[in-house]
């Protein structure tokens, strides 16, 4: 891979509507990404850090400053040396702590650029076995019951194969027991906690028992691995983790402690594509199935994480829903829903490309880093 640099890019998307969560309500996308350019081809990163660190300790400025002052050095090292690979580079930048966010985006930067120059699509390079994956989709804390339920309705009618609900103490039993009495016990129906509960709220999630939940999402605090291992002895709906699962080990350990029975998989929450295969393979040998998580990424990370969605263990519908979803007009060429399923990219590399005008005009800041 003869790279030449690394180009951040920070754009600005506004959603098509207001996303609320248990830790802030997301009305527009300050998205950082990052381009690898080689001699023939490039290759894109997205950061799914978001501009605050409230759902994890990352944020979009402290990503930049990251790759600029402590990543790059070590894609610089390796380039020099003629030995850049991104198995290696994901090993270099283990010297580095933390920062999974940052690191995914460079890191995917480079594997996008080398399947480009090689001819090889993401989800062949990942060991996709299937051409479309089933498409869930994210709805947000809502003004209203019947607000929910209009938004409700209107997924279904799109097609989407499974609803998550964004819950928090007071939005919680009522909205889940409003949607299962309007839509029946058909519907694939799961819930997201963000972290909003604790162990003494047991009594009051094991009321969502009698409303058959896939799983209940990251009810407790992503350091209480303890907590959600005592919560699964006392409620029926499996706990599936998000927050808590930082890379394949900590997979491995939740899942020995019974602590989760699902796990949603985001590669920007474990450093990368690598790592999230890792997840994959580490949860597929202990029987716990996999879904796809989302940060609502653009057409980019979307590109990805489709391909990633496309694994032998990803047996549950993932966040990876149609661009529209989130943005009025996507940076890449949209993902629609097709009888409730999305299309596994073919292209080289992540196989979608941003639009060179569109792009020019979301930007609001460019910046060069030369090896
Ligand atoms: O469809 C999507 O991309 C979003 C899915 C979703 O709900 N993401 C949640 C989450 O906690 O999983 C999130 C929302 C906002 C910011 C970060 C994460």
């Amino acid at each position: 891979m003869n790279l030449r640099g690394l180009e951040l890019r920070r754009i600005a998307l506004p959603l098509v509507s207001p996303f609320r969560t248990s830790f802030g309500t997301e009305t527009a996308r300050d998205v950082l990404l990052v381009r690898a350019v080689g001699e023939a081809a490039e290759g894109w990163g997205e950061c799914v850090a978001m501009s605050e660190p409230l759902y994890s300790s990352e944020h979009v400025d402290g990503a930049a400053e990251v790759i600029r002052r402590f990543l790059l050095p070590e894609v610089a090292a390796l380039a020099k040396s003629g030995e850049l690979t991104v198995p290696r580079l994901e090993a270099a930048l283990g010297r580095i702590k933390g920062h999974p966010m940052a690191k995914a985006a460079v890191l995917t930067a480079l594997l996008d650029l080398s399947l480009r120059e090689s001819g090889t699509s993401f989800g062949a390079y990942l060991g996709a076995v299937r051409p479309t994956v089933p498409a869930g989709v994210s709805v947000g804390i809502m003004s209203s019951i019947p607000a929910l339920l209009d938004a409700v309705e209107g997924y279904q009618a799109q097609g989407y194969v499974r609803i998550k609900l964004k819950i928090e103490p007071g939005w919680d039993v009522d909205a889940v027991r409003a949607v299962r009495e309007r839509f029946g016990d058909d519907l694939l129906l799961q819930v997201d906690a963000n972290t909003a509960y604790t162990l003494a709220d047991a009594r009051h999630l094991a009321r969502l028992d009698p409303f058959d939940l896939l799983l209940i999402e990251q009810p407790l605090p992503e350091d209480d691995l303890r907590g959600h291992a005592a919560l699964a002895r006392l409620i029926r709906t499996p706990v599936c983790l998000d927050e808590s699962i930082t890379s394949a080990r900590a997979a491995a350990d939740a899942i020995a402690l019974g602590a989760t029975s699902v796990v949603n998989v985001k590669p920007g929450r474990v450093g990368g594509y690598l790592e999230a295969r890792r997840v994959h393979d580490v949860c597929a040998a202990n029987g716990v199935p996999v879904w796809c998580g989302g940060m609502l990424e653009t057409g980019l990370g979307r590109a990805a994480n489709v391909a990633l969605a496309a694994l032998p263990n990803f047996t549950l519908p993932g966040d990876t829903s149609a661009s529209d979803r989130y943005f009025a007009r996507d940076i890449t060429e949209p993902f629609v829903l097709d009888g409730g399923h999305v299309a596994v990219p073919t292209g080289p590399g992540l196989g979608v490309t941003p639009d060179a005008d569109y792009l020019a005009e979301i930007t609001t800041g460019t910046e060069w880093l030369a090896l």
